[in-house]
């Protein structure tokens, strides 16, 4: 669904190599996390494969066509859900902005936006503003926002680092629902280790900046995972010390 291949990124400007070498599949259907040091150049690849940001070198690939412009079938959740919704639009108004420019017909736009709203928990609060919500339902209404547009992959960047750890929890296992309910595809980045590790089918480690893949691992903890019962398995404590221990050696390669 997605191939990225000998991605590169220097920001002109500054002479900066953000990103120097990056290839990795994500296969339909798959979730994948992406982690590395602080700096590294995560959303750096993500604005890259949203095609919001020029490569320098290298090829990004939407179920086999070329990204040049933002395409029409991704959509991006960012960390920001404050600056991400328009604040003078109801909820309803927010979800459904993007299917207008899509040219979805009325119908379909009332349903979409009805289900997804649904989905996320919020189908009672269609016609309140964003600022009257709070910031763990505000990032709701940002997800739902992405789910109705009905992308072919979905980008999140960091999308739940500005929420306390109990909403975190909940909009993790939200994620996860939508994820086996709709099959979408998903590219997380965290910096959470053991956020990516609970998520993930897979996790690509990045090294420090100018950026390579330094592993991708298979995380093969059994479905239907559970904040509590998946969290306490050994198999999970192992997987989390091998990237913490890849993200170490990152930072002293730096
Ligand atoms: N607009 C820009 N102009 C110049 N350099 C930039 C720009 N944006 C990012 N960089 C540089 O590129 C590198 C990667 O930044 P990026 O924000 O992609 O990393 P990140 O892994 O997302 O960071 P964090 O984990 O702190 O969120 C950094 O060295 C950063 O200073």
């Amino acid at each position: 669904m997605l191939e990225v291949r000998g991605l590169r990124k220097v920001y002109e400007g500054r002479g900066v190599e953000a990103v120097r070498d990056l290839t990795f599949d994500v296969g339909e259907g798959e979730l994948v996390c992406v982690v590395g040091p602080s700096g590294c150049g995560k959303t750096t690849l993500l604005r890259c494969v949203a095609g919001l940001l020029a490569r320098t070198g290298g090829s990004v690939k939407l179920g086999g066509v070329q990204v040049t412009g933002p395409p029409r079938g991704m959509a991006l959740v960012f960390q920001e859900y404050g600056r991400s919704l328009f604040p003078w639009m109801t909820v309803r108004q927010n979800v459904e902005l993007p299917l207008k420019e899509k040219k979805v017909p009325r119908d379909r736009r009332a349903d979409l936006v009805a289900e997804s709203l649904e989905a996320v928990g919020l189908a009672d609060v269609p016609d309140a503003h964003p600022w009257q919500l709070s910031g763990g339902m505000q990032q709701r209404v940002a997800i739902a926002r992405a789910i109705a547009y009905e992308p072919q992959v979905l980008l999140m960047d960091e999308p739940f680092a500005a929420v306390d750890a109990q909403t975190r929890a909940e909009l993790e296992d939200l994620i996860l629902r939508i994820w086996q309910r709709l099959g979408m595809t998903i590219l997380f980045v965290t910096h959470d280790i053991d956020e990516a590790v609970y998520l993930g089918g897979r996790v690509i480690v990045l090294s420090a900046s100018p950026t390579v893949v330094l592993e991708d691992l298979k995380i093969d903890l059994p479905a239907g995972r559970d904040q509590l019962v998946t969290r306490a398995l050994p198999r999970f404590a192992e997987l989390r010390g091998e990237v913490y221990a890849q993200i170490q050696r990152a930072k002293e390669s730096r």
